[in-house]
């Protein structure tokens, strides 16, 4: 066996970082006046539609690439991603995502903690409440790695706007949609 303790360390982190992610999430239930286990209990994260995500972002700057993104600019699909980094610069974050043109911002690296990112669905969700993350991994000349945890939500799970979230002056912005057939959407759009 080549990495003899690869299986063990990664179910340790998927321990903790789904421990950490649903604490996120009850904070955010809460703040929108849910029971904490909301989303838990409708089934907003799935263990079968987790993902780890272990990338490692190569140091050469290619200067053919046209402004050579590890990442090109998007949001992540789901509800939050956990994001832990090696500390080597490159993430950058749009705070403002429909201000043209686009400011970015580097994300400042602190040791011990992870980066949470919300994601589109969980936009939705909260008629923009909670407004998902614009980001990018820009080169930077150093070689990379990172870990994204994606918490996503059962395929069958219907998103709409929560009550919580709407009123007659801010009226729910997205039409109700599964899971399934956003991140459908989602990656036709990316590989036509
Ligand atoms: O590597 C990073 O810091 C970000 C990765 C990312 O945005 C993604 O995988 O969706
Ligand atoms: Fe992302």
């Amino acid at each position: 066996e080549r990495f003899p303790s690869w299986k063990d360390t990664m179910k340790l982190y998927h321990a903790a970082a789904l421990a950490a992610g649903k604490r996120i999430l009850s904070l955010i239930a809460l703040s929108l006046d849910l029971e904490a286990e909301f989303f838990q209990n409708i089934g907003a994260v799935d263990c079968s539609s987790e993902v780890i995500r272990l990338l490692h972002y190569p140091g050469e700057v290619n200067e053919s690439d046209n402004g050579n993104y590890g990442a090109s600019a998007h949001s992540d699909y789901g509800m939050i991603t956990l994001l832990a980094t090696d500390g080597t610069p490159g993430l950058q974050i749009c705070r403002e995502k429909d201000r043209h043109p686009q400011l970015w911002e580097d994300v400042r690296h602190v040791d011990g903690t992870l980066i949470v990112n919300i994601g589109d669905l969980l936009e939705r969700w909260t008629n923009c409440v909670f407004r998902s993350t614009l980001h990018r991994v820009v080169a930077v000349g150093r070689e990379r790695y990172s870990a994204a945890y994606f918490l996503d939500p059962r395929p069958d799970l219907v998103v709409q706007c929560l009550e919580s979230c709407c009123c007659d002056a801010c009226p729910p912005r997205f039409p109700p949609i599964t899971a399934g057939d956003y991140l459908k959407e989602r990656l036709s759009a990316t590989y036509k």
